[in-house]
């Protein structure tokens, strides 16, 4: 630690009386008071004087100074950004709002007053916890600054990184040490402080005040951005022993995990070629602010990730981020699965996306964001939940290994118009639009015959399924957030959590076994001239596309949706149109069942199964569910609200 050792102060100290002072409240931190000038015309927040070039001689609050505090008084919405905190108030304030393109909910950006114009922080305005990325105690603090910009006055110029090639990697893949790593170093190092309380005491109420380094993660036009903010802060506790700054910090990670270790993994190419970008300019300030180790692989080849995450090192990371489409996930999830020790790759990881590709469902559906910033936030703030994954088997891979598919499988339509478009990629996702559009415009039928082990088969009992497994749900997460005083300590995260076993990996219905007597075979006059096959595990196919409303992230079941091609155009049309509310599902023309397992031998010369976005032979292909094997990242703990409920 650089500082020299504290004594206690008073407020009457005039250094001291240039910060907003704050307090914890049971959301976040809330201003109490806001910081006063100094004789020198200092003030303790940095935006005035780096950002707006505060000249106080002409400042409206210094010539008089007490006004700042009988003028502002905003209470603002924090329960609305507290994601860690509040599950029911969350989906109760939000359950009339659907995900926009930059996966934000546009309140959420107006109505925190951040800093009034003169850059003070109003009184009454709460810093949300699950908007706070780290705190530590300060003595010589420099005020609010700018983290992502490249001149941060709190940064000693010495330690300004040096810039390396950051697409240097060893063998594996991994980046060696760069810009990265030292600007991570740098942000280690800043640790020194977390732990020693820097005390103030007021002289007139005699309330101790801690002076304290919150970084945050403020909103900036489309994404979060970190921030600092220096405060004076007065915590009211039964013991004079508490740490404010473990308080603060126990409250913001109150379900996740502080400094979780994260592998990323890029593809240079994902997201027309965008994902390297979209990663370090908005998802990596977010994880080094939130000290997060993180280490970068880039995929240098087709099925990379595969072997990325066959050979990672368990030891070494809680996380593998990937900073991609839904592809690299699904490698991932596969590499790890042909590890002898699955079982525990599947207990120590979790598998997570960052929305940096053109595909980025797994982000929408579990961070509730297509927006990289947004779900670096959730990425860091999020509980990690157990998911059910398909376990695919066709007779030309399955005696190696089968494959494991998180999203989806199609056949028909769907599948053609995702994998044969491949030809028009440079469209981005106008290209599947097309190819639906054309599909359906021609008629095509896809035969087949098709046998399901059901779980919920008609409409009304898919919703009985679904809203038994959404309460059964609920009850499990709020016992889990209420047993927070029983968290371990070091991790904030519950241990006694659901453990794979490799027992949990063998499949119940071989491909080789034939299908068994109690599954049912599909109407043949609907199998003979099928238009869409379309299985899924989670919500949302793409940001516009809730494809299954009522898939729930582990219910045991996957959901399937069954078209006849000789639906009208005129009929299919509207049920198209209506993916992005998701309520095509409640159309009569549209079979929609929950099920565990399937079996679909395809009748035609010449076509595919798309799996995950993925090519798949065109041969019989057996699918069935392999329940919690997966451990995600989850925000609030559950998908992102589909409102099937309400349908
Ligand atoms: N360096 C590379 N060279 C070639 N292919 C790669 C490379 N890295 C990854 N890939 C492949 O790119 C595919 C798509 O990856 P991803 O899902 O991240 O991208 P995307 O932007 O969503 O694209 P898509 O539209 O194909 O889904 C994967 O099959 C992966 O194996």
């Amino acid at each position: 630690m650089d500082l020299p050792p504290s004594s206690p102060k008073t407020l009457s100290s005039i250094k001291d009386r240039s910060f907003n002072r704050a307090t914890l409240t049971d959301d976040g931190i809330m201003i109490t008071s806001q910081g006063h000038c100094t004789a020198d015309g200092e003030c303790g927040d940095l935006q005035s004087k780096h950002f707006h070039g505060c000249n106080h001689s002409t400042g409206s609050f210094q010539s008089s100074p007490s006004s700042c505090f009988e003028t502002t008084s905003l209470i603002s919405c924090v329960t609305c950004l507290s994601d860690n905190n509040s599950v029911e108030h969350r989906n109760r304030r939000h359950s009339n709002h659907s995900i926009d393109t930059a996966g934000l909910l546009n309140e959420d950006l107006d109505e925190i007053p951040y800093s009034s114009v003169n850059g003070k922080l109003m009184v009454n305005t709460v810093i949300p916890y699950g908007r706070i990325l780290y705190a530590k105690y300060l003595e010589n603090p420099n005020g609010y600054t700018d983290n992502s910009g490249p001149a941060s006055p709190n940064r000693s110029t010495d330690n300004t990184p040096q810039s390396k090639d950051p697409d240097a990697v060893n063998v594996h893949g991994l980046q060696t040490k760069s810009d990265d790593d030292l600007i991570e170093e740098q942000l280690l190092n800043d640790d020194d402080n977390r732990d020693t309380p820097v005390t103030t005491t007021n002289a007139e109420d005699g309330e101790s005040y801690h002076l304290i380094e919150i970084t945050f993660a403020k909103p900036r036009r489309h994404d979060v951005v970190p921030k600092r903010l220096t405060l004076l802060i007065s915590h009211f506790s039964s013991s004079p022993e508490t740490n404010v700054v473990e308080e603060i910090m126990r409250r913001s990670y109150k379900n996740a995990k502080i400094n979780r270790s994260v592998l990323v993994i890029i593809n240079p190419h994902g997201g027309q070629g965008k994902a390297k970008k979209l990663f370090m300019t908005k998802c990596r300030p977010i994880l080094l602010a939130s000290r997060c180790p993180i280490e970068i692989a880039y995929t240098k080849y087709g099925r990379h990730a595969v072997d990325i995450a066959r050979e990672v090192d368990l030891n070494k990371y809680d996380t593998i981020a990937c900073a991609s489409g839904d592809g690299i996930p699904y490698e991932v999830i596969n590499g790890l699965y042909q590890r002898k020790d699955r079982a525990a790759a599947f207990n120590k990881l979790s598998i997570t996306q960052l929305p940096c590709g053109s595909g980025n469902a797994m982000s929408v559906t579990c961070h509730w964001t297509s927006n990289p910033s947004y779900a670096a936030l959730s990425l860091v703030k999020s509980v990690e939940s157990r998911i059910d994954l398909m376990c695919c088997s066709q007779p030309s891979y399955c005696k190696e290994f089968s494959r494991l598919s998180f999203l989806s499988q199609c056949y028909g339509i769907i599948a053609e118009s995702d994998i044969n478009t491949e030809f028009i990629r440079w469209l981005g996702p106008t290209r599947f639009e097309l190819g639906v559009a054309f599909n359906i415009i021609q008629r095509k039928k896809y035969p087949c015959d098709v046998w399901v082990k059901y779980v919920a088969k008609s409409k009304d009992d898919v919703k009985v399924h679904y809203l038994e497994q959404k309460k059964k749900t609920r009850t499990e997460l709020e016992a889990y957030f209420d047993d927070n005083s029983q968290l371990e300590e070091t991790t904030n995260t519950r241990v006694s959590d659901y453990e794979t076993t490799e027992e949990d990996f063998k499949l119940k219905f071989p491909l080789e076994d034939g299908v068994p007597d109690d599954w049912e075979k599909l109407d043949s006059s609907l199998t003979d001239n099928l238009g869409i096959f379309y299985t899924g595990k989670m919500p949302y196919m793409a940001a516009d596309a809730k494809f299954f409303p009522a898939a729930l992230p582990n219910d045991g079941a996957m959901d399937l949706m069954v078209t006849d091609a000789r639906t009208p155009v005129t009929r299919i049309a509207p049920i198209l149109l209506a993916l992005d509310k998701g309520t095509h599902v409640l159309q009569p023309e549209v079979i929609h069942t929950k099920i565990l397992a399937y079996k679909i031998i395809p009748r035609v010369q010449s076509s595919l199964f798309s799996v995950d976005g993925e090519r798949f032979p065109l041969e019989p292909l057996q699918v069935e569910v392999l329940p919690k094997i997966c451990k995600t990242l989850l925000r609030n703990g559950t998908y992102v609200d589909t409102e099937f409920e309400t349908m």
